[in-house]
């Protein structure tokens, strides 16, 4: 068996025993792979998304001694998504939350309108501010942490996403800033840049002909981001052997913000 396909995961059982978590967008994609690895690991997760029935299936999918429940909740809403963090803090403490829903339309600056620009900034800058914000004092009680789902290439743009470039840059500054703003309060905050996963959601985005060519000449390593591979690197980092690191981008993506890049190739998004 080759390094790209061993199975990822490295953490021995038992290591999130007792973890109270927050995982956003955990109905899909990468956020499931994170709430079923924190799970496994013995966490218990709380899932927040918009619709019922994709958390209800995350929790169907589920094995694993921890435990899980969802809220439904749009996280630019942010005084209702801050309250279903407050219930949950409340009644089980608080120890991580992943900011991991997100998303983007993908079109060139010139094609993006105000209330395009507004709404892929409130998702994946403002939601995560207010999220975050809401919950310093249970991260404080448990010396907790957040991970924030970026992007791999955040810190050099990206054609056809000026906007979640923007709100994702925005996010690694807040997370550095937040970083040496809660050190003292024992509190970790990290972001954790994947390259292509091939989640529904870019599947319905980009077109084949990117999903089938472009990714593997844009990516040193050749292959997309697994989503498991993303959950064990969140659950390393809320773990104890993550316990000095804070400030961090880490870049999960088979060497993507080192190659050609999708951000180098125009006709990946149009
Ligand atoms: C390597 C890859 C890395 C990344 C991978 C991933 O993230 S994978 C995940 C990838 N998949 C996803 O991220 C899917 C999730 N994405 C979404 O849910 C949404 O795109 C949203 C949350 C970003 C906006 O939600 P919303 O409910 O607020 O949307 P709304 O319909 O109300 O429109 C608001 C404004 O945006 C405008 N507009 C929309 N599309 C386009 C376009 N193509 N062109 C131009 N403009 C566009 C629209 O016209 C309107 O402006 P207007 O006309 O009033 O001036
Ligand atoms: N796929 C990729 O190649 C990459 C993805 N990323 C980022 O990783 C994160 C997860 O992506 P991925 O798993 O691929 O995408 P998905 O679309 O599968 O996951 C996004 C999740 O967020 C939820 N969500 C979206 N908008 C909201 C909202 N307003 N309020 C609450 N929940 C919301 C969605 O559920 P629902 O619609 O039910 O609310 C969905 O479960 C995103 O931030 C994405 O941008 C980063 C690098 C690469």
């Amino acid at each position: 068996m080759t390094a790209a396909t061993t199975e990822p995961r490295v953490l021995a059982s038992g290591t999130l025993d007792g973890l109270s978590a927050l995982v956003t967008g955990a109905g899909s994609g990468i956020g499931r792979a994170v709430t079923q690895r924190l799970v496994q690991l013995g966490a218990h997760v709380t899932g927040l998304g918009r619709h019922e029935d994709s958390l209800k299936e995350t929790g169907d999918l589920l094995d694993g001694p921890g435990g899980y429940d969802h809220r439904v909740c749009d996280v630019r809403d942010t005084e209702a998504a801050a309250a279903a963090l407050v219930e949950v803090g409340e009644s089980r403490g608080l120890g991580l939350l992943v900011n991991n829903a997100g998303g983007q339309f993908f079109a060139k600056a010139l094609d993006i309108s105000v209330n395009g620009w507004n709404s892929v900034l409130d998702l994946n800058l403002t939601s995560i501010f207010h999220l975050t914000k809401a919950a310093h004092p249970y991260l404080a009680r448990t010396h907790g942490s957040v991970v924030n789902l970026s992007l791999s290439g955040v810190e050099r743009g990206g054609m056809g996403m000026a906007h979640s470039i923007a709100a994702r840059a925005g996010v690694l500054g807040l997370t550095r800033t937040l970083a040496l703003e809660w050190a003292t309060d024992g509190i970790r905050i990290n972001c954790v840049g994947p390259g292509t996963v091939l989640t529904h959601a870019l599947n319905d985005e980009a077109s084949d002909h990117v999903l089938g060519n472009l990714v593997h000449k844009a990516t040193p390593m050749q292959r997309p981001t697994p989503t498991a591979d993303v959950a064990e690197l969140v659950a390393f980092l809320a773990s104890p052997a993550g316990a000095l690191m804070t400030g961090q981008l880490l870049q999960i993506d088979g060497g993507a913000h080192l190659g050609a890049g999708l951000h180098m190739l125009p006709e990946a998004y149009r």
